[in-house]
This record gives structure tokens, sequence and C-alpha cells, in this order.
């Protein structure tokens, strides 16, 4: 199995997939657009409870003037009663506090409610969203999955669908309420005296201002960094996923360089963009301190105060407003960032909704009367946009109980067509029939009852060594199982493990290559399917485990119609035909004997003979 990029002996270590630099380009505006676009898309069955924690949220934002106003209240009673040379009204206090004390609860409950409401629109929209997601791959040619990485998927259902709960749970009643706060507030300031209004927000032009040059191109940084982020994990994965081999190489040095690369270049993007934006970040957070705020507004209040314009509780209210106004506007810029990184999830998410599916699995499920297998006019492209198919217009035909050898150089598509058989990829046009009944209009339960395969990856799952080959026919007993394994040349091995076939392939035990693909066997042996796909390639075995599986493939293929992808002149000596690919083509047809003189058949036997 290739490891990614890995490095090949000699040659440069790869570069870090490139991204642009830290200018964002058209590009990345539209990136952000269609980010922009696939949140709304994705967010639409939850549209109501949004709207119903933004009224709440809003709600909230109103009822947090009231304990100002109660302050205020609070203040001139005490100031005229100090005036009066009396005590202060109980009554009056205690009507104030109460009405203070019911809107704080009043306003932490609505608030409350606004979050449970969208608290579970996040549950619903995640658990949809990741229903969509698994529902979708399952429909996902095989092929996809080898072409994919597994950190691309996990990102897609765990990490993107986790990002957008504080979009969905939070921002919707946080945001309302951090815009209508200051809002209320304001209004109440300026229901006391429009002065006082404008005295708390003297300084947030200047503010915002500079937030503004802060916040430039902000959506389409994001998303560079996102693409940063991203890089600096893949690479991460690919060395990990790698490690083995490289350091066999001795290029470890090398096969971090795409990991190191990738971070530094996250590194260098993030502190040119930071860097300066901390100088203005810090000029911007001296116009919103609380000593300069506290000046101007008690300085300039205290002289309306001295000409009987206004009264001091209303100064030291309204100074307070001024206090939490700038607050309320981080927050706004705090949730529009969540706004840009959820945007870039919700598209990845969208993406992976783009997987192209195979056609639904027909509805024929029968016994079929006879084996014999037929591609016919098959055409395949894995990308649409390229020049030339990688299967171009394929007829064959295997008869039952034959062995049809596929040789032919590397890449000419060998394996997508013998795995095409099973479903991997579906052609795009032409069709592949079994007994006369197309493949693609079997139930999925029939297609694999009559064909199995054994890969170059034995495609073992983290279960007990039993489940692993019962796989295909759970309701195979011990004794069937043991008799697989004996006829697979793996049964000493699986004996001599402490728990035998509960031990736990990948956790209990690791498996040799040779050993695994014998698994593999044993697996498609009991599955018993009329209709076989190998892959003899041995390369990772050493001689004697080579040898045993050899062994256990010429059993498995008996009395069975096999389509063998051959890389080897032992693997076509005594087959029934000989399929020659090249460019995608079916080059040559015949016998062993018939296509002996073809130029590919003289080249793999050469350096045989040779020896
Ligand atoms: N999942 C995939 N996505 C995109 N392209 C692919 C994929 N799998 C194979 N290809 C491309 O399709 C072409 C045929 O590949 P295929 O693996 O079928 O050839 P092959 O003859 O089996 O090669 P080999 O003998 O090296 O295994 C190659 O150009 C390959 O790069």
């Amino acid at each position: 199995m290739a490891i990614p990029n890995e490095p090949v002996a000699g040659a440069p270590a790869a570069e870090a997939p490139k991204i642009n630099t830290s200018v964002p380009t058209a590009e990345d505006k539209d990136k952000r657009k269609a980010a922009n676009a696939a949140l709304k898309e994705l967010m639409k069955p939850v549209k109501i409870q949004l709207m119903i924690g933004r009224i709440l949220g809003g709600l909230s934002g109103i009822l947090a003037v009231a304990p100002y106003i109660a302050l205020v209240w609070l203040g001139d009673i005490v100031f005229a009663a100090h005036k009066a040379g009396q005590l202060p009204d109980y009554d009056a206090v205690m009507d104030t506090v109460m009405f203070l004390i019911g809107a704080f609860f009043l306003q932490i409950m609505v608030y409350v409610v606004g979050l449970t409401v969208t608290h579970f629109a996040d549950s619903t929209l995640t658990a949809h969203i990741r229903q969509l997601l698994v529902e979708k791959l399952s429909h996902a040619p095989l092929a996809w999955f080898s072409s994919t990485t597994s950190g691309r998927v996990r990102k897609a259902i765990q990490d993107d669908t986790a990002t957008l709960h504080v979009l969905v749970a939070h921002a919707p009643v946080d945001n309302a309420a951090a815009i209508i706060t200051p809002l209320a507030l304001l209004i109440y300031a300026a229901s006391i005296d429009w002065r006082l209004a404008l005295l708390t927000v003297a300084t947030i032009p200047l503010y915002i201002g500079f937030q503004a040059v802060q916040t430039k191109d902000m959506g389409a940084k994001t998303t560079i960094m996102d693409e940063h982020l991203a890089n600096v994990s893949s690479t991460a994965v690919e060395f990990a996923d790698g490690v083995v081999i490289v350091k066999a190489f001795g290029r470890t040095g090398e096969a971090h360089n795409r990991y190191q690369t990738a971070y530094k270049n996250f590194i260098r993007f993030y502190l040119d963009w930071v860097g300066p934006l901390l100088k203005v970040s810090a000029t911007s957070a001296s116009f919103i301190a609380v000593p300069l705020l506290l000046l101007i507004n008690l300085s300039v209040g205290g002289l309306m105060v001295s000409h009987g314009i206004v009264t001091i509780p209303q100064v030291i209210v309204t100074s307070l407003i001024s206090l939490v106004i700038p607050s309320s506007i981080d927050k706004i810029l705090m949730i529009t960032w969540s706004y840009q990184r959820a945007g870039n999830a919700a598209y990845r998410i969208l993406e992976t909704f783009d997987t192209p599916v195979l056609s639904d699995a027909g509805n024929i499920d029968q016994t079929l009367e006879t084996y014999d297998v037929e591609y016919r006019d098959v055409t395949f492209k894995y990308d649409e946009t390229a020049a030339t198919p990688t299967l171009d217009k394929i007829n064959l035909r295997l008869p039952q109980g034959t062995v049809t050898a596929l040789v032919g150089p590397s890449g000419s598509g060998k394996s997508t067509l013998a795995t095409m058989l099973a479903r991997f990829q579906d052609p795009d046009t032409g069709t592949i029939t079994i007994g006369g009944v197309p493949i693609t209009q079997m139930r999925t339960q029939m297609l694999y009852r009559n064909v199995s395969f054994v890969l170059q990856d034995p495609q073992l799952v983290r279960t007990s060594i039993r489940d692993n080959v019962k796989l295909a026919r759970p309701e195979a007993t011990d004794q069937q199982i043991w008799d697989a394994l004996t006829d697979a040349q793996i049964a000493d091995d699986i004996r001599a493990l402490d728990k035998g076939l509960d031990t736990i392939y990948g956790t209990d035990v690791q498996l040799s290559g040779g050993q695994a693909q014998r698994l593999a066997i044993a697996r498609a042996l009991l599955a018993d399917t009329p209709v076989l796909i190998l892959d003899e390639a041995t390369a990772s075995t050493d001689p004697d485990s080579e040898a045993e599986i050899q062994r256990a493939l010429s059993r498995l293929a008996v009395g069975r119609t096999v389509l063998v992808i051959a890389h080897r002149p032992n693997a076509i000596i005594g087959c029934d035909q000989v399929a020659i690919i090249e460019d995608g083509k079916l080059a040559a047809l015949g016998t062993p004997e018939q296509v002996a003189n073809h130029p590919h058949m003289q080249k793999l036997f050469a350096p045989q003979e040779a020896k």
C-alpha cells in the first residue's frame, strides 16, 4: 500500500503544499462568499429555532437596562432623603431593590431559555449533519475511501460539526444580546440627557476606526489561516502514517520537512498578519481603557451636575454604561470571527456532501444460474476532466470456473477494471454482468454473496480474528472458521495466540503483511463466493510466506470464476486466459500460449528466463 508522500531515496523531500501568501486574493474572497453561502444552506433546518434564540437574546439585552434604571432610582431616593435630612423611604428602597432583583433574574431566565432553544437546535443540526454525512459516505464508491484520507472524513464528521456548535448554540442569543444591550443602554442614557449619552460613546468612534483597520480582510485571512491549519494537520498525519517506512530508509529528517514547512508557513503567515495588528490593537484598547472612560465621563458629568443639568446617580450610572459598551463591541467581533471559522467548516461539510456516490443498488436478489462474468463496452474516468479515460471500451468475458489473469504495465488500469466487479467504482458507460444480471441491479447482499476479493491491502478491521474471518458469513461456526484458516495456511499462527480466535486484530496482535493477507484469504474461503477477485502481489512478504500465500490462493481459486491481477509469471502459468491491458484498453486476449509473443508478456517473462 502506498505511503502518502513517502520520500523516494535520493530524491529531495517534498515541499509542504503551497498556500497563497498573506495577501487575500480574489479567489480567497470567493471562497469566503462560498463559505457564507454554505453556512446559510447548512443552517436552514434550524432557521426558526435560531430566530427564536435571537429574539430571546434581544429581549435579554433590553432587560439588561433594568438594573441601571433601578440604580438611578435608588440613587435619587438616597440623595433626595439626604437633601431633606431624612432617612431614605424604606418602602421605596425595597420596591426598587425588588425591581432590580426581579429584572435581573428575568433577564437571566430569558437568556437561559434562549440558549436552551439554540442548544436543542444545535444537537438536532449536529445529528442531522452527521447522519447525512454517514449516509453519504455509505454510498461513496469504495475506491473513494482509498484515495481520501481518514483525516478528511474525521474532520468533516467530528471537528467541523463541532465548530458549528458556537455558531448555532451560542451566537444567535449572544450576538442579539451584544447588539441590543448597548443600543438599549444608549437609548436609556439619551432619555436621561442626550449630552450624557454622547459622553458614554465619546471614544467609541476612535475605537471602531482602529478595529476596522484590525479586521480588514479578516474573513479572507481566516480562510487562509484555516487552510494553513488543515495543512499542518494533514502533513502531521502523513508523517505519522509513513513513519515506519521513512525510518527504515533513514529519511526521518526529510519526512519531517513537509510537516515542518507547513507549520513554519503557518507561523510566518500568522505573525505577519497578527504582529502589526497587535500595535493597532494596543492603541485601540487605550481608547476604551477604564481610567480614560471614567476620567471623561466623571469630569464632564461632574461639570453637568455642578450646573444642575443632571444628578450624581445619573452620571455614575451613565459612566458605568460607558464601560459596558466596548465589551459588547468586542463580543460582536468575537462572534463575527466564529462565523468566519464556522463558514469554512460548513464549506468543508458541504464539500463532503458532494462526494460522488454510486447509484443505489438494485432490487434483484436471486440465485444465479451461471457465473459467467461479462464486461461490455466498459468505459471509466476517475477525473471527468481527464483527456483520456482510465478504462476505454473494455469488452471481456470471464467464463464460469476459469481463471483470467489481468496483466499490463503499472497504471494501465488493471486494479480499476478488477475492483469494478465488486462495485468499487461503477462504469461511466457500459455494463458488467454476472450470469447475465447487471451488477448494478443486484441487491448489495446478492452482489457480495457472489463476489469476494483479496486485494493487496487485506482490509482487516479492528475486531476479533473470528469476526474478521466471518465478516461475509456471520452464521459461520468456529469449526468452519478453523477449516478456512487451515486452508489459508494461517491456522497454526492463530492457534499460537493466547486468545486464539478472540484475539483482537490491531490491539492484541499486529500481524505481518503475509499473515494478514492469509487471514483475508481465509475470509474469502469462508465467504465461498463463486466469483473472486485476486491481487496476487505478495511483494511485501518473505519467500516462505509468499509460498504459503500462493498455496492458499491456489486452493481458493478452485472451481471459481477468478479474475487475478497478475504481477509475476507464476500467476499466469496455468491460468485459462490472459487479458493484457495497456493505457486502459484491452490490448490482447487469449490463452497464455496465444499471447506469449505480446511484448508485455515477453517483458514479464524475460527476467525469469534470465535467472
Ligand atoms: N482512486 C483513484 N483516484 C484517482 N485516480 C486513480 C485512483 N486509482 C487509480 N487511479 C489512476 O488510474 C490509473 C489506473 O490505475 P490502476 O491502479 O487501475 O492501474 P494498475 O494497472 O492496477 O496499476 P498497478 O499495477 O501499479 O497497481 C492510474 O493512472 C492511477 O493513477
